[in-house]
């Protein structure tokens, strides 16, 4: 087997492997996890909307971050749900715990994306209705 202090600085096939299994890891969440899912299509909504009303490239960097941040948090949560699964087969209170506190870190921070948006888009749709 080829040791790592011999391999070359970039190796593509290395590279294509690491983009194939992220995306393996990606593609189990968005099929197992709802939540996932509908944070997925929450980010679709904003960039559309982000198109329509004209948002700035700084406000659409700052969404973009908020979204990215959500769903790498969801990713994390999902393997940190495996991992306890994986090492607490039984009722305990530690994994209770492992998991409502990564399920917490996901709906802080969505909640913060959340205020986000409605920063940057509440002013504009009062300003398209009024
Ligand atoms: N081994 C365990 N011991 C004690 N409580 C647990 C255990 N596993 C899960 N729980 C509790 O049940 C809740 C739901 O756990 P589960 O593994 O079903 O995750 P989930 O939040 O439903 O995930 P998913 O998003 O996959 O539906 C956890 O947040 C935790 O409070």
């Amino acid at each position: 087997m080829e040791s790592k202090n011999n391999r070359s600085f970039v190796s593509w096939t290395r590279l294509k492997k690491s983009f194939y299994y992220a995306s393996q890891g990606i593609a189990y969440t968005w099929k197992n996890e709802q939540n996932f899912r509908i944070h997925t299509s929450a980010a679709v909504v904003v960039f559309v909307a982000a198109q329509l009303l004209n948002v700035s490239a700084a406000e659409q960097a700052l969404l973009a971050v908020s979204i990215g941040a959500v769903l790498c948090l969801e990713l994390l949560n999902t393997s940190i749900e495996h991992i306890t699964d994986l090492i607490i087969q039984t009722f305990d209170e530690r994994a209770k715990i492992i998991k409502d506190t990564a399920a917490g870190a996901v709906l802080v921070f969505s909640a913060t994306a959340a205020v986000v948006g409605m920063i940057i888009f509440i002013p504009r749709i009062v300003h398209i209705l009024f």
